[in-house]
């Protein structure tokens, strides 16, 4: 680069600044105009607007008074809106305008254009020249896709070929020009090196300038219905799946929003993470949930559910007993398509017979009993739908309650709820009355002005007494309010009984399997239905239970299902169940889906594989309509902590690591675990002393963070937080938290607590050792008590550092 260059990018810099400054000198007072405008609009609506109902033609007037200022307001909003937009546009690009450069000559144009590339687009005040394409635009996506050399990009009117003559990547702080690299292959090395070697952030940055080509396919992808994207820990997926969030909300601008895109995510804390990369970009976030919120939604509150955290934490903690081995076993079936496919034929089954009712109660005596709802139910043509069935044996009740009521009113206990009502109650009961009588006062006047006009006398007497009616009004109304929470309760489907017709799935094999059609059984079937059993009679659901019991009430109840939303993307997509992804399909209907994960860091029972010809993921929307994109960079760590992390997975050969160097991890072995936390104390000093901000202990289960933070506490270590499942923010500082709550985020420096065989020593543990160990950015140190963890010791002993205070 010579000084030529940097003078004349310095001096474009300049002008563009000015001309940003001067575009929001210009915008500002437009902004404030227009909000004034709006709200002086608002504050005098009624004064502009003139109301007259006299005649029908001053009716109509007033209407079209009312909508022309409607119409105002409406305008003067749109613009004050659109000018607000352009303003912070323009206030985001000043600090930083731009971070890329292209200059591109079209085929057969063979004018040489200077393409620069920011955040957002700005045109010059002519209206036709782009100081700065936005990186979402076509012409943009060449940055991050070619070398220089023969180029391309699609737009809606097909692919523009043409000859890339530089790429020129940019550092601009606070307006000024710090760097700039011009780049051959790959988006600059240099400025991912120096992105990548910053000190971990409590909130997830956006990757525009960097984002890499494998990337921006994830980014850029338009034409699957399911896209996959199996990439290695730390490669970017997550920061992929957000640019293409914002991609998306660019491209289709003028009529998706960001509430018809969702994201689901692993853990509250990570939806915190994540909140600040679209608003930095400028763009709303999407809806973020988790699958647990969203089926405690579903199931409602008489159901007390576990979530995904307890059952990893039973999994991990609990000793090897049958029990415990019929719990894997039932987990694994019922995250299965198997079990879905038995849920389906056990809803035809329920179309002929078993179906679990509730009656109908009031004050401890049946209204409708339970056999008679079966007998209308079975009654209808058997050829209806189920869940339509059910839906007119809904409309069956409501009627049925209606013909009930009035009954209700003459019955004894009726009686004496009058002679109990308190004060209060007669005073409430007297307020409604006298409402009543309002109306009762008008209609009459009505009737009799009616019978006036029309000559003709009424067919009642027309001297109701209002008095005498006093006390029947006062029934209708006790008996009024019983029945309320009864058409409430059958509004909302609770004549179904959902928990006996689910409990009922787990009574014998046979009978299972007379109703599913199930023939295969886990083997340890019978102690399944125990404990399904046991924890339903106490209003409890398994975490595996969850999401099929959710399904078996749709099945019988319809479907609850979001039309609106476009866009379904599900991170950490491995460790949701096939029978969970069933369950998406069905809930959004018209939404394209983007799974990303990692099968290494699949910590739970019912991990799904996402890549391969074994995924069953690629089944789900087909072949034809499926996309797998691979990713096997890994940017997060250092070269040797990839090199140390990727031979702790088996057949993980394929991972990359990004070149960014740093020391080995070490691992130290003490004795006893008095000493250990001793040592990690030390190390904790150490490592903060070395500048690492964010450090997290990593335990592998809640239990042990527990009581890791009370023994590092009792040695003295500063600023300590534990994080459990309920904390909602993510913060810098040392943290001990659990493996499974790390997942997606990343800090500086992880300390593994005891990398001992006593900790981790079960083959299935290996992936949540290995996902604690890709946390690190930086620094990584293993203790342990004792021996080390069998994963360690198959590890090529160059690639670690060791220090022993073992005797
Ligand atoms: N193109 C890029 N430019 C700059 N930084 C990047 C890029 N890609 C990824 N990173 C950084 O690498 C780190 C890991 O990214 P991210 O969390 O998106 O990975 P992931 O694949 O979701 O990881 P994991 O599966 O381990 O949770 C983040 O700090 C992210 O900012």
């Amino acid at each position: 680069m010579n000084e030529q260059d940097w003078k004349q990018e310095q001096e474009r810099l300049n002008q563009v600044t000015e001309k940003l400054q001067a575009r929001i000198e210009q915008l500002e007072p437009e902004v404030a105009g227009l909000r004034d405008q709006a709200g002086e609009i608002r504050k005098r609506f009624w004064e502009e607007v003139t109301v007259n109902t006299s005649t029908h033609e001053d009716f109509e007037e007033t209407v079209q008074s009312i909508s022309q200022q409607e119409a105002l307001l409406s305008d003067r909003e749109r613009s004050y809106r659109m000018r607000q937009q352009q303003w912070r546009s323009v206030n985001r690009l000043l600090p930083s305008p731009y971070f890329g450069r292209i200059d591109f000559i079209e085929d057969g144009l063979g004018i040489r254009e200077q393409v620069y590339i920011g955040v957002s687009s700005f045109v010059d005040s002519d209206g036709m020249s782009f100081l700065i394409y936005d990186w979402r635009t076509p012409i943009a996506s060449m940055y991050y896709d070619h070398s220089p050399g023969a180029a391309s990009y699609d737009t809606p009117g097909g692919r523009i070929t043409g000859e890339m003559e530089l790429k020129r990547q940019y550092q601009i702080r606070g307006g000024k020009l710090q760097h700039l690299f011009d780049t051959s292959v790959t988006i600059g090395d240099e400025l991912l090196q120096q992105v990548l070697g910053k000190g971990a952030d409590p909130q997830m940055k956006s990757i525009v300038a960097t984002i890499q080509k494998e990337q921006n396919a994830i980014i850029r992808n338009d034409n699957s219905r399911m896209l996959i994207v199996q990439g290695a820990a730390g490669s970017g997926k997550t920061s992929a799946a957000l640019q293409r969030v914002a991609y998306l909300l660019y491209k289709h601008r003028e009529r998706l929003k960001a509430d018809q895109i969702v994201l689901f995510s692993p853990n509250p804390m990570f939806n915190s993470y994540v909140s600040t990369v679209l608003p930095e970009l400028g763009e709303e976030n999407m809806q973020q949930t988790t699958f647990q919120e969203y089926l405690e939604h579903g199931i409602g509150k008489k159901l007390k559910l576990e979530d995904p955290f307890d059952q990893i934490e039973y999994v991990l903690t609990e000793q090897s007993t049958k029990a415990y081995e019929a719990r894997l076993q039932a987990i694994a079936y019922k995250a299965s398509e198997a079990y879905l496919q038995a849920l389906r034929n056990y809803a035809g089954w329920l179309g002929r017979e078993g179906m679990r009712f509730r009656s109908i109660r009031l004050l401890d005596r049946d209204l409708i009993t339970a056999e008679q709802m079966e007998a209308q139910f079975y009654g209808y043509d058997p050829s209806i739908r189920l869940a339509n069935r059910v839906t007119l044996l809904q409309e069956w009740l409501l009627k049925q309650l209606s013909q009930l009521e009035p009954k209700e009113r003459e019955a004894l206990w009726v009686d004496e709820e009058l002679d109990y009502l308190d004060k209060d109650q007669y005073a409430a009961a007297y307020q409604e009355l006298r409402v009543d009588r309002s109306i009762f006062e008008f209609s009459q006047a009505y009737e009799n002005i009616r019978e006036k006009m029309s000559n003709k006398v009424r067919r009642d007497e027309g001297d109701f007494d209002y008095a005498e009616h006093e006390e029947e009004l006062l029934r209708k109304m006790i008996v009024k309010e019983h029945f309320a929470p009864l058409r409430r309760s059958v509004k909302r489907m609770q004549f179904i009984d959902a928990e006996q017709l689910y409990t009922q799935l787990f009574s014998d094999k046979d009978a299972y399997m007379a109703m599913t059609g199930e023939t295969e059984l886990p083997e340890l079937w019978p102690l399944i239905c125990e404990q399904t059993k046991e924890k339903l009679s106490q209003s409890e659901l398994f975490y595996e239970d969850a999401t099929p019991f959710l399904y078996l009430k749709e099945l019988v109840e319809g479907n609850r299902m979001s039309t609106e939303v476009r866009h379904v993307f599900v991170d950490e997509g491995q460790d949701y169940s096939m029978f969970q992804y069933e369950f998406l399909k069905r809930l959004f209907p018209r939404a394209r889906m983007t799974v990303l994960g990692d099968f290494g860091q699949a910590i739970f029972t019912q991990a799904t594989e996402l890549h391969g010809a074994q995924s069953p993921l690629i089944r789900l929307y087909g072949e034809s309509e499926t996309n797998l994109i691979r990713l096997v960079r890994s940017y997060r760590s250092t070269r040797e902590i990839v090199e140390f992390t990727k031979s702790l997975l088996i057949g993980a050969q394929e991972i990359v690591p990004f070149d960014r160097s740093g020391e080995k991890p070490l691992l130290v072995q003490v004795d006893c675990e008095e000493q250990l936390a001793e040592e990690i104390a030390k190390q904790l000093e150490a490592l903060r002393a070395e500048g690492c901000d964010s450090i997290a202990v990593i335990t592998k289960t809640a239990a042990e963070s527990r009581d890791v933070y009370e023994l590092l506490q009792a040695q003295s270590c500063p600023a300590l937080r534990l994080i459990t499942k309920e904390t909602p923010t993510f913060e810098k500082g040392t943290l001990v938290i659990p493996a499974y709550l790390a997942k997606g985020v990343e800090f500086d420096a992880v300390l593994i607590y005891d990398a001992s065989s006593k900790v981790y020593d079960r083959e299935s543990e290996r992936k949540l050792f290995y996902t604690a160990c890709t946390r690190a950015m930086h620094r990584l140190v293993l203790c342990a008590a004792g021996e080390w963890t069998p994963f360690l010791q198959q590890v090529d002993t160059s690639l670690y550092e060791v220090k022993s205070l073992s005797q």
